[in-house]
């Protein structure tokens, strides 16, 4: 048996660690062929998760082929907006594990990323999610997550990642388990936005409440089970990015706040709550359902709205009863 990870960005390489500690063969897929080169030869993955040693069981590798064959599963830890492309250069695999965050809007409304793996390749598809930073991960932190998917499948992936360190718990509601990962680091960019304005404790609680609140909302009004919200993947999640110096969402936050220039944000890795804000803004209004964080997060990040003038309007919202 032999899984191959399509992704070897922090959290690819933190899941094939992972496998690969506990004797499973696995095959990580590079986009780029010197990516894939440097892991071999360093056994290390310098760029997106430095000072984390590559296990004997994990080969890297850059050709499709190579990576897919003989794989029980693939397991897809690429940015959201890489989905699609990954998914047309590479072979099938018979099953999958998304292990992607984010969030798609079209025609079809919204879609979540292990819908859209499922749309692409007509396999089925367990979301694995969480309150699941890669550098703790990789160095065998004690951490939890929820795979969620057909429960026969789900439970197979709780056995495969299940070990001293990593707790899986299986759900049903796999539209919940990944709208909470998407919101969150909405959520989580508008924390770092009152962090890097120094707006206080408070300040911060009451954002992340009402953002909890706004969670809720959307994700119930989209099909998620309100106690999956209150759960690893929503509450878990929100608290582990919020308050995390790891978070490159928390941290996009304080550099949105510093003046940092949009292109320069995703320097320290992938921000997936710059894309899914535009998601859930895009159906809040065609839905006429108000997300008023989510709402502030776009007018800063997308539409260059001063973050403390933002802060100041979700203040100056009308009185209303919790
Ligand atoms: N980092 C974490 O702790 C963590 C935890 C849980 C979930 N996730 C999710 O996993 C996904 C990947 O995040 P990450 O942290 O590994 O990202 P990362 O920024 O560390 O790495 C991104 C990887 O994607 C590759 N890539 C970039 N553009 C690409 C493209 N167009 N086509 C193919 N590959 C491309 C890069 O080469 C790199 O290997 C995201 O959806 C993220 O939300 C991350
Ligand atoms: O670094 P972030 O903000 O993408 O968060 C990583 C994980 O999603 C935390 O669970």
């Amino acid at each position: 048996m032999r899984v191959a990870v399509l992704g070897a960005g922090a959290w690819g390489t933190a899941l094939a660690v992972l496998l690969a500690s506990k004797g499973v063969p696995t095959r990580l897929w590079a986009r780029r062929k010197a990516q894939a080169e440097a892991l071999q030869a360093m056994r290390e993955n310098r760029d997106y998760l430095p000072g984390v040693a590559i296990p004997a069981y994990l080969y890297p590798t850059h050709d499709p082929e190579e990576a897919l064959e003989g794989a029980e599963l693939a397991v897809v830890a690429v940015p959201s907006k890489a989905l699609r492309e990954t998914l047309a250069v590479l072979p099938p695999a018979p099953w999958y594990v998304s292990a992607t965050k984010g969030l798609f809007y079209g025609g079809e409304g919204v879609r979540t990323p292990a819908e859209v793996v499922e749309a692409l390749t007509q396999r089925p598809v367990v979301a694995l999610s969480g309150p699941n930073h890669a550098e703790e991960v990789a160095r065998f932190l004690p951490t939890a997550s929820v795979a969620a998917g057909p429960e026969d499948l789900a439970r197979r992936v709780q056995a495969l990642f299940s070990g001293p360190t990593f707790r899986v718990y299986t759900s049903r509601d796999r539209r919940g388990v990944e709208l909470g990962g998407a919101v969150k680091n909405v959520l989580a960019l508008a924390a770092g936005m009152v962090d890097g304005l120094r707006l206080g404790d408070n300040a911060k609680a009451a954002l992340l409440t009402r953002g909890l609140r706004e969670m809720v909302r959307f994700g119930t009004a989209l099909g998620g089970e309100e106690a999956t919200f209150y759960g690893l993947a929503g509450l878990g999640d929100l608290l582990a990015t919020a308050y995390s110096l790891h978070s490159r969402n928390r941290m996009a936050g304080e550099n949105l706040v510093r003046g940092v220039d949009r292109e320069a944000l995703e320097a320290r890795g992938v921000v997936e709550g710059l894309y899914a804000v535009k998601a859930m803004v895009a159906w809040g209004k065609e839905q006429g359902v108000e997300l008023p964080v989510a709402e502030a997060v776009h007018r800063v990040a997308h539409e260059g709205l001063d973050p403390l003038a933002a802060l100041k309007a979700l203040m100056a919202r009308e009185p209303k009863e919790e």
